[in-house]
């Protein structure tokens, strides 16, 4: 059997992984054409604009995405001819955490895995090699096998592959150009074998073969939830570390630091940098594998990883409580600025962002807050305020809630500013400036380690940062 020269590439799904992801293939081989397919109109017409108004934003993205577009790089609704035209489909779908049915709140919702899947076996006139780049539970390739040698033509063959994304938002770009690993699972028969190799000559066009690991289907699934699962365990072990740190004087970046100085731990993601990580795949992909341990009858190994997610949220509540405690016991009535909505500094995205949660925290102490985010679309804020406190009429939130056009408007007559994300911006803030016109005495929460608390209390600042407190100001839950 021949390996299949990959000329036509297909994505099903242009998001925050589709749209990037692809758009680096096509700058790095434009000697294939890359179509990136989508449902939705509006993110496909902001991904074809004019003025390059893309519909993510992420560093680097739209340089690469001016290179690309039109030559071989493109954006279509045309799901259908996308698929018939392509030698490989990338599969990059949203796998939301299921809201309702079996397994709600824990398992992957696969219904748009499911229909992408379908409409490929539908459509498609010649063999395939499909690609799932979606995050995903252990053995759904093999449900995709199913469904589409169920339903092909005769003539069409299909290999599926899994080829989990480790891209971070943020650092999308230089983490595509620059990956530690790509993961490509296959069947281990020849069919599966060539497979795997074509879609390895397609990445080895800029990465290194030394980078590229190749394993069979279900380790690749699995390391995916894997790894995020890994990462966020390390987040909230220093998360717990530093309500450890709060109560007795310990400083979190030192115990960090000291830490991360052994080689077998390392110093990486140890940073104390949130109040709870957010983002939409950490607990996403935690519940997912909760889910898959119960499946499995695993309680033990299910309970282990839900404490990640559970010490995450304690984080939040936390957070929350010192707020209220040092601003003397209540913020009712309170002004308090929230600078950041994203879930982490360089993106729009807010899935999942720690700064819904204590927004919607403070809204029930009855807090004014005023809310500041240099990326985050207003419209966006109101949504997911709505979303995180349905009891609440928009109106309701309206009266608690005010968004800003600036750092220095959301902080005009706060009592406390609560840093929710690391946007760089904040640290260069005119802190002077936002002191003089604050209700006194001021605080400021620093959530995100990122400003200089000395220099911040030698304003006037009564400064109060995660992971640090002298004894006397312990916190209890
Ligand atoms: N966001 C990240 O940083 C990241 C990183 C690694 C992996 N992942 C995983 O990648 C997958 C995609 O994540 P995302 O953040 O890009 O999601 P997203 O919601 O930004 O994008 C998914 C897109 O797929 C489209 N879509 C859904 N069903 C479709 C269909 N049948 N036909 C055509 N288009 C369809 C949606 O309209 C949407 O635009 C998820 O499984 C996620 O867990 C995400
Ligand atoms: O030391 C750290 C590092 C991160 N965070 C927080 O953790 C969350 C997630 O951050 P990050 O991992 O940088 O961003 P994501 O875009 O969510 O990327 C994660 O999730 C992606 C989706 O699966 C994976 O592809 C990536 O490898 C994985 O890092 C954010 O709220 C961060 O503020 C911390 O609190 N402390």
């Amino acid at each position: 059997m021949s390996d299949v020269n990959v000329t036509k590439i297909c994505c099903i799904g242009a998001g925050y992984v589709g749209g990037p992801t692809c758009a680096v293939i096509a700058l790095k081989c434009p000697h294939i054409k890359v179509t990136i397919v989508d449902l939705n109109q509006a993110r496909v017409d902001a991904w074809n604009s004019s003025d390059y108004n893309l519909p993510i934003y992420e560093p680097g993205l739209e340089q690469v995405v001016r290179e690309t577009r039109g030559r071989n790089l493109f954006f279509s609704t045309d799901v259908d001819r996308g698929i018939q035209e392509a030698d490989l489909i990338f599969v990059s779908v949203n796998t939301p955490t299921k809201k309702t049915g079996v397994g709600a709140g824990f398992a992957a919702d696969l219904n748009f895995v499911e229909k992408a899947t379908r409409r490929i076996a539908q459509i498609a006139t010649s063999s395939k090699i499909v690609v799932e780049k979606s995050t995903v539970p252990c053995r759904t390739a093999e449900s995709m096998r199913t469904i589409l040698e169920a339903n092909s033509k005769p003539g069409c063959h299909f290999d599926i592959l899994s080829n989990p994304e480790f891209l971070a938002e943020g650092t999308a770009i230089a983490d595509l150009l620059n990956p530690d690993r790509v993961l490509i699972g296959s069947l281990q028969t020849k069919a599966g074998k060539s497979a795997c190799r074509s879609l390895c000559e397609v990445y080895a066009n800029w990465v290194g073969l030394d980078h590229i690991l190749t394993v069979g289907l279900w380790s690749s699934e699995l390391s995916k939830l894997a790894a995020n699962a890994m990462l966020a365990q390390r987040i909230s072990s220093i998360n717990a570390l530093s309500a450890i740190c709060e109560a007795t004087g310990a400083n979190i970046d030192e115990v960090a630091h000291a830490v991360g100085k052994d080689t077998r731990i390392g110093p990486k993601f140890l940073k104390v940098r949130s109040v709870g990580f957010g983002g939409s795949c950490f607990q996403k992909d935690i519940l997912n594998l909760v889910y898959l341990s119960e499946s499995l009858h695993l309680p033990e190994v299910a309970a282990y990883w839900r404490q990640v997610v559970e010490m995450n949220e304690y984080q939040k509540r936390r957070f929350t409580r010192r707020v209220v405690d040092t601003l003397f016991k209540t913020i009712t009535g309170k002004k308090i600025a929230v600078l950041g909505f994203a879930f982490k500094a360089d993106t729009g995205d807010t899935r999942e962002s720690a700064a819904i949660t204590l927004v919607k925290h403070f809204m029930e102490e009855k807090a004014l807050i005023s809310i500041y985010d240099p990326q985050v679309e207003h419209e966006q804020i109101w949504m997911d305020l709505q979303e995180a406190a349905p009891d609440y009429a928009p109106q309701q939130i309206k009266k608690q809630v005010q968004i800003c056009p600036s750092a220095i408007d959301a902080c005009h007559e706060a009592e406390a500013v609560v840093i929710a994300t690391e946007w760089k911006e904040f640290r260069k803030l005119d802190w002077q400036a936002v002191y003089d016109n604050m209700s006194k005495p001021a605080f400021v929460f620093d959530g995100r380690l990122l400003v200089d608390a000395d220099k911040l209390t030698k304003i006037g600042f009564k400064v109060e940062v995660i992971g640090r407190g002298a004894p006397g100001t312990e916190m209890t839950i």
